[in-house]
């Protein structure tokens, strides 16, 4: 029979079960110092069921930190500095178990679907949009991110960005580099005593928050749920009140539906004359042309974009009008920082988001924890020992309807259950169950049986 899937037992009898649980290939000396903190010393190595290695790739050069957890796992790792086109990943993607991305690369459905094997999806960054999670999760493929190990950078870097928009340093520099000197002082501002405008008060806004207030600037800011303030921000009732109080205004929201293009014609009419306008979050949530009109009206006095509706796969020049139609007019504009999408590039960052990420796939792989996941259930069981050698983990991801685990526990209640956890989100549902005393038939029985269920998205085996 074939595989249709990996972690799953091998279907001929020969090569079932033929690796032995304690096989180097995921030994507890293999794992870094940093992982060990978060498995016990004495944690039994569960391995995939099937004695195929995990194969990772790994796009948009993902840092060290986490290329090198992934490797020491055994896992046969793919390192890519940039990101593929959808064509290319379905070529890619249909032998891999484990995928890390950043935000270039686009998950789509169309490109899940041939995606047979893979398990997990790592994005090495906060933004989750450019995977279809439910689509994903339809698939039993579990998606982290690290939500919060780039706000910082962001942060910091917005703080900048304000300083140099409101003294415009940026054409200062560019006439310098071009041997003009130009001092002037008209127009020029210091940022104490301004009132920032944070729309999005979430891990990005609210670091923002309070740098900006040690700064001296009063804070607002706008966010769909009622969040509370730090320091002495104040939290606004609507968009415009925001927009008609605020000098800067900067924009840290996810991109969703209802984020798209949330700052365009209408809103520009409704800001302060002079006003800056920074975007650090998505680049489908300002309608750039509109910006660079309200710019040239002198209604905003300066601009800062770090995102765009299309960036490229990777560095290059692409920055023109065959990536985004208005390319041209935006490189004209005077006060505009216009960056590569870097909020989040800093070594810190970096290093910090690769240890977190690799980690979590790291424990999905081999222990099947969900903890973090931004599309399934959490789910977590203490990690099996040493002292418990005969020990199988069973991973059901199904179908969240009636009667499922009157079905489960019909064919795992033989056995002797230590412990089981389930739980559900949306439509689907993860149950982990550690049985003791079982042998490979025994195994090879639970996961048949298991596969057979209509319910079933995907069933793994671990021991
Ligand atoms: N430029 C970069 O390199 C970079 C780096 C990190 C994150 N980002 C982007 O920044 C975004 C925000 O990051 P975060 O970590 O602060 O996210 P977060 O989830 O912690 O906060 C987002 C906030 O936006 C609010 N929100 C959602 N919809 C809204 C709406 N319609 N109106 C007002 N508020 C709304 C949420 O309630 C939440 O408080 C990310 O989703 C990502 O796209 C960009
Ligand atoms: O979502 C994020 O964390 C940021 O947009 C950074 O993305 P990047 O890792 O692709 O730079």
């Amino acid at each position: 029979m074939s595989i249709a899937r990996d972690i799953r037992p091998r279907q001929d009898d020969a090569a079932f079960l033929a690796t032995s649980p304690s096989a180097s290939f995921n030994s507890p000396s293999s794992h870094s110092s940093v992982l060990n903190r978060t498995i016990p010393l004495n944690a039994k190595p569960l391995k995939p069921f099937a004695t195929e290695d995990i194969k990772v790739l790994l796009l948009e050069n993902v840092n060290q930190t986490g290329r090198e957890i992934l490797s020491q796992q055994g896992y046969q790792v793919e390192f890519l500095k940039s990101s593929l086109s959808e064509d290319q990943l379905i070529e890619k993607i249909r032998d891999v178990h484990v995928i890390g991305i950043r935000s270039k690369t686009k998950l789509t459905a169309r490109v899940l679907k041939e995606a047979k094997n893979l398990i997990v999806i790592g994005c090495f960054c906060i933004g989750t949009n450019q995977v279809d999670l439910q689509y994903a999760a339809d698939q039993g493929i579990a998606v982290f991110n690290s939500p919060f190990s780039n706000s910082r950078s962001v942060a910091e870097l917005v703080i900048g960005e304000m300083v140099m928009l409101a003294r415009q340093l940026g054409d200062r520099s560019n006439e310098m580099h071009a041997g003009t000197w130009n001092k002037v002082s008209n127009g020029c501002w210091e940022i104490r005593g301004k009132t920032i405008g944070i729309i999005g008060y979430g891990h990005i806004g609210a670091q923002l928050s309070v740098l900006a207030e040690a700064m001296g600037m009063s804070v607002i800011y706008y966010d769909v749920l009622n969040i509370m303030s730090l320091g002495t921000a104040r939290q606004v009732k609507t968009l415009d009140d925001l927009l008609a109080e605020a000098d800067f205004i900067t924009c840290h929201v996810p991109e969703i539906p209802e984020t798209k293009g949330m700052i365009g014609q209408k809103q520009f009419e409704k800001m302060k004359k002079g006003s800056y306008l920074i975007n650090a979050s998505r680049g489908t949530v300002v309608d750039i042309p509109a910006l660079i009109d309200a710019m040239r009206s002198g209604k905003v006095a300066g601009a800062a974009l770090d995102v765009y509706p299309n960036e490229p796969a990777g560095n290059g020049d692409y920055f023109n009008n065959d990536l985004n139609t208005f390319s041209a007019d935006l490189r004209s504009l005077k006060n505009l920082i216009i960056t590569p999408h870097i909020g989040g590039s800093t070594e810190e960052a970096q290093k910090a988001i690769g240890v977190e990420v690799a980690q979590a796939l790291v424990r999905y792989a081999n222990e099947g924890s969900t903890l973090g996941a931004v599309n399934l259930p959490e789910v977590v069981l203490r990690s099996l020992t040493m002292d418990e050698p005969d020990h199988a983990r069973v991973i059901y991801i199904h179908k969240n309807i009636p009667g499922v685990l009157r079905k489960v526990n019909e064919i795992i209640g033989d056995h002797n259950v230590d412990k089981q956890m389930t739980d559900s989100r949306g439509d689907v549902a993860y149950l982990m169950a550690d049985i003791s005393n079982v042998d490979a038939a025994t195994i090879k029985d639970l996961y048949t049986r298991l596969e057979s269920l209509p319910s079933r998205i995907m069933t793994r085996v671990l021991y």
